[in-house]
């Protein structure tokens, strides 16, 4: 928890009450879906992040509880050393208002559409954000930043983008500008949240080097989230940034681009590595089924131990009891995985394979392998 980190999470944990089945109903059970489960992450300042897993592994969650708008259940999340919930909650010395810190930290939703008001021109939900981060600007000033912005992210003329209603704007041209009115604000860090999924495959690229050009230009950090891994090593590719990858409510390997992708040591990281034709992994044991199962266990109840021992083709007896942690990977603590296949001497190695029937080895990976960025 360091004031250099824009946002530091520890030991996180969002835990919701889930629409009960009938059964549980008649037996007065209350079915708890772990949606982000003891995750630890540090976001320090121009850094990006791509967070990618399959759907409903709680990358969406996890991206809200870091910009502030999902209460944790348990664990702290702290914007340049201020727990962000103290703050709303006004409790003890709260050295950065509530206020600041929600302003600094802002979103890309994925449909831009649903969070432009449609009765509002573009000029007007865009001096929305103006008048709150600059009450000294008059109304001129106003129209030449926001033209200003508008042009710069490639809309023109911007006089004529200005008086347009969202439905007179694209998809492309609603995301840029829902990306213009986060900048606005002068955030810290700024959640991109399967920004680009919606967008035509020839759109991505270009909104994906925009957000990045912009991200360059206004110091701001990026949190990416994408289910696709292509879309997410794009983005921390180009920007020299991290991906971290998630299954079940868990982050289970963190690292720079490069050494991730190069050198996965999660076999779940290595299923998506295989599963994404275009990035051509250097794998090992590549011939090898890298899952055993394809389904993906119920998030309401997780398998015991490693989440991933059900679908994992390394699995031993030992990953059913217990937990791993995050290790560093060769002693690099840049590089964090979960799985004990990383430590030398761990009863995993002298534990037996499961022999649990496998199923669906025929069968691709069920996600993240949509198209291909390039
Ligand atoms: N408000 C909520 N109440 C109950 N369950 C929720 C709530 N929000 C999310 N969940 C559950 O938490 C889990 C994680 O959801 P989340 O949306 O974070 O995943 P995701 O990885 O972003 O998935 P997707 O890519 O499909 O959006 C899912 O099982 C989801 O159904």
């Amino acid at each position: 928890m360091s004031e250099d980190h824009v946002v530091s999470l520890q030991d996180v944990e969002v835990h919701f009450e889930s629409e009960q089945s009938l059964l549980s109903q008649l037996r007065g059970e209350t079915e708890i879906v772990k949606a982000v489960d003891g995750i630890s992450l540090d976001i320090p300042e121009n850094d990006v992040v791509a967070l990618v897993g399959e759907s409903g592994c709680g990358k969406s969650t996890l991206g809200k509880t870091a910009i502030g708008v999902q209460r944790p259940t348990s664990g702290s999340v702290t914007y340049r050393g201020q727990d962000i919930w103290k703050a709303k909650d006004k409790d003890g010395n709260v050295e950065i208002p509530h206020d600041e810190i929600r302003q600094s930290l802002q979103i890309i939703p994925q449909d831009p559409g649903a969070s432009l008001n449609p009765n509002k021109t573009v000029q007007h939900s865009l001096a929305a954000p103006l008048k709150l981060r600059h009450p000294e600007m008059d109304s001129f000033e106003r129209r030449e930043r926001i033209n200003e912005m508008i042009s710069r992210v490639g809309m023109s003329p911007p006089e004529d983008y200005a008086k347009r209603f969202p439905h007179q704007l694209s998809g492309g041209e609603k995301q840029r500008v829902a990306l213009i009115r986060a900048l606005l604000m002068n955030p810290d860090l700024i959640l991109a949240d399967e920004a680009v999924s919606a967008l035509d495959v020839s759109l991505r690229i270009d909104m994906m080097d925009l957000m990045l050009e912009l991200q360059e230009e206004f110091n701001t950090s990026f949190l990416f989230i994408s289910h696709n891994l292509s879309n997410a090593s794009y983005v921390a590719g180009k920007s020299d940034g991290r991906i971290g990858i998630m299954y079940l409510g868990e982050l289970v390997e963190l690292g720079p681009i490069d050494e991730v992708l190069e050198n996965p040591k999660h076999p779940y990281t290595k299923a998506l590595v295989w599963a994404t034709p275009n990035l051509d992994p250097d794998i090992d044991d590549e011939t090898e089924s890298p899952l055993r199962k394809i389904d993906v266990p119920d998030p309401r109840n997780p398998p015991s131990g490693c989440r991933f021992h059900t679908r994992c083709p390394k699995a031993r007896e030992a990953c059913k009891g217990n937990t791993p942690e995050a290790v560093a990977v060769d002693g690099d603590e840049d590089h964090t995985v979960t799985c004990f296949r990383e430590i030398d001497d761990h009863e995993y190695w002298d534990s037996p394979k499961l022999e649990d029937e496998p199923s669906g080895t025929e069968s691709e990976p069920t996600a993240l392998e949509d198209e291909p960025v390039q």
